[in-house]
């Protein structure tokens, strides 16, 4: 079966004000290659700020990468606007949690709007899956937005981003507001979606509870390095980052003992605000001094 999400020797520096990677830079994301098929479910797991974010972004085509080092559907998502404009694939996370898509709109999610006009505003659905979604996710229609609770705005504009049938969907940490039952549904839905529908899912997270069954695959980042596991086995998981911490802070230590400061010295100039793009799609914003980046879910949580 051909892979639906293939990456190939994936480096990536973040660029720099002059649209290239600073001189010096090194690679945040660095050879990296895994491939998945139609009906497979992975979990990308790594520590703050390993580029889970990233590697979701490159895939969902905010970032430009040599279009051979990506394929998503055999497609250069960066550079084949269809891809994500067609909804075959789907990226919801970051900046996706302020704005929604909305009948071709993009709509602030905390202006003052009911639930129900969101969701039977969005033309061409299938009314059957919208009602699925609906419950799945207990929506009441006539919550107000700019009223709404963080969970309950979360909930809806996630049944606005699988409103429509996805082959590709990319979910970066998008459940960290939901309560227990409505996250087990949710994953539950999605796991149906994988099964009846031949999606290929990757969900960034932290939270590992409810996940034992969930997954088929494991992609664990850590430095620019990658490793794989099948099924997921949270202890192994919990190694890996205990691992990762404790060689972290070795170094750490080396590098003080020797007189040296405790971290690398960063290199300036690799800074792109809003993650290089405006609701959407690429229009970079490059920050100043003032500015500053944190790996995303920090910023935009
Ligand atoms: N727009 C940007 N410009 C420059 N560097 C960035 C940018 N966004 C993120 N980074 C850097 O890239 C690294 C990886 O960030 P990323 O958001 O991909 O991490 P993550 O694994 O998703 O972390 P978390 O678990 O905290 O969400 C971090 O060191 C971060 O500082």
């Amino acid at each position: 079966m051909a892979p639906t999400v293939e990456i190939r020797n994936l480096t990536f520096t973040y660029p720099g004000i002059d649209g290239k990677p600073p001189p010096g830079a090194p690679p945040l994301i660095e050879d990296v290659c895994f491939s998945l098929e139609a009906g497979q479910r992975c979990l990308l797991v790594g520590s703050n700020g390993a580029g889970k974010t990233t590697i979701l972004k490159i895939l969902g085509g905010k970032h430009m990468v040599d279009p051979s080092m990506v394929r998503v559907l055999g497609r250069s998502a960066f550079h084949d606007t269809a891809l994500t404009s067609s909804g075959d694939l789907c990226y919801l996370g970051g900046e996706w949690r302020r704005d929604v898509a909305f009948a071709g709109y993009q709509v602030n999610i905390q202006m003052d709007i009911s639930a129900e006009k969101m969701l039977f505003g969005v033309t061409g659905v299938d009314p059957q899956r919208r009602d699925e979604l609906i419950k799945i996710l207990d929506v009441d229609l006539t919550w107000r937005m700019h009223k709404a609770s963080d969970g309950q705005r979360r909930r809806v504009q996630i049944c606005m981003g699988l409103l429509k049938p996805f082959k590709v969907l990319l979910l970066d940490e998008i459940t960290v507001d939901l309560d227990v039952l409505a996250r087990a549904n949710l994953l539950t839905y999605l796991k149906k979606e994988c099964a009846e529908q031949g999606a290929t899912i990757i969900y960034a997270t932290h939270i590992f509870d409810g996940l034992d069954d969930w997954p088929t695959h494991i992609v664990y980042v850590a430095h620019g390095k990658l490793q794989l596991a099948l099924p997921l086995e949270k202890r192994t998981v919990e190694r890996w980052l205990r691992k990762e911490r404790d060689e972290d802070r070795r170094k750490r230590k080396e590098r003080k003992e020797k007189g040296l400061p405790a971290f690398d010295k960063v290199i300036e100039g690799s800074r792109v605000v809003n993650n290089g793009w405006a609701a959407g799609r690429l229009t970079s914003t490059i920050a100043g001094e003032e500015n500053f980046s944190f790996s995303s879910n920090s910023v935009l949580r």
